[in-house]
């Protein structure tokens, strides 16, 4: 099996991609391909047509053809292809469970500091930030803040952010953490439940060699 991505090496979106593709042992099983973010080719007609009509990495390309574009979808492809879902869920309720905390992770921290990037710093440059809202962005951030918040609170309570075992779910928010590391935003020292956690899931190979590779460095 070859599988082919399309992404931005250093990005927090597709870092998920990264640590499911590790944690599933099928790094190696991918050619990856670098998009330039830096010089809007996401944005290109011709990337859209062929790849993702939202103008986003990660996309991933099967053998046949096939574009997975999103990056929920593309962890659950992966999950999926053997009988371990371990970062998906085995039992209906484990699926419900890890997919509304990721959604949940993605929508209160990752994609609000996302928001926040677009918006209130240059973001990636007027080729790619067309139209930009700084109170938005501002607004979006504050989001984002409680959203760590929330989190820390849930996990005073479990081990992972969806329950007992770590997941798809864990993976979301790691991503809205090296967001927020990558734009330099402390997170409050009383979050301790939310700190050791982050701690406890950069020990695992998969995530260590996610961190905050650079993403601005352009
Ligand atoms: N909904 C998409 C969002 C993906 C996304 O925002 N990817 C970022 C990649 S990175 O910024 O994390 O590297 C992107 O393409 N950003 C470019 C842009 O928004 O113009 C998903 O979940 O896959």
């Amino acid at each position: 099996m070859s599988l082919k991505i399309y992404d931005w090496p250093t990005g927090p979106f597709p870092a998920r991609v990264r640590i499911a593709l590790a944690e599933k042992g099928l790094l190696s099983k991918v050619e990856f391909e670098r998009v330039n973010l830096w010089k809007a080719e996401h944005k290109s007609a011709e990337f859209k047509q062929k790849f993702n009509y939202s103008g986003t990495v990660p996309v991933l390309e099967l053998e046949d053809g096939t574009i997975i574009a999103e990056v929920n979808a593309i962890i659950t492809y992966l999950d999926n292809l053997d009988d371990n879902q371990f970062l998906t869920g085995r039992t209906a309720a484990q699926k419900g469970v890890i997919l509304n905390m990721t959604r949940r992770a993605e929508l209160e921290v990752q994609e609000a500091i996302s928001t926040y990037f677009h918006n209130s710093t240059p973001g990636l440059g007027p080729q790619v930030e067309i139209y930009q809202n700084k109170e938005w962005g501002i607004y979006q951030l504050e989001k984002g803040l409680r959203g760590l918040r929330h989190f820390d609170d849930v996990l005073q309570n479990q081990p992972y952010v969806a329950g007992d075992e770590f997941s798809m779910a864990d993976i979301a928010l790691i991503g809205g953490m090296l967001f927020v590391s990558v734009m330099n935003i402390e997170v409050p020292s009383d979050l301790k439940a939310l700190l050791a956690w982050y701690k406890k899931v950069q020990e695992r190979p998969s995530v260590k060699q996610q961190a905050d590779l650079g993403f601005l460095d352009g």
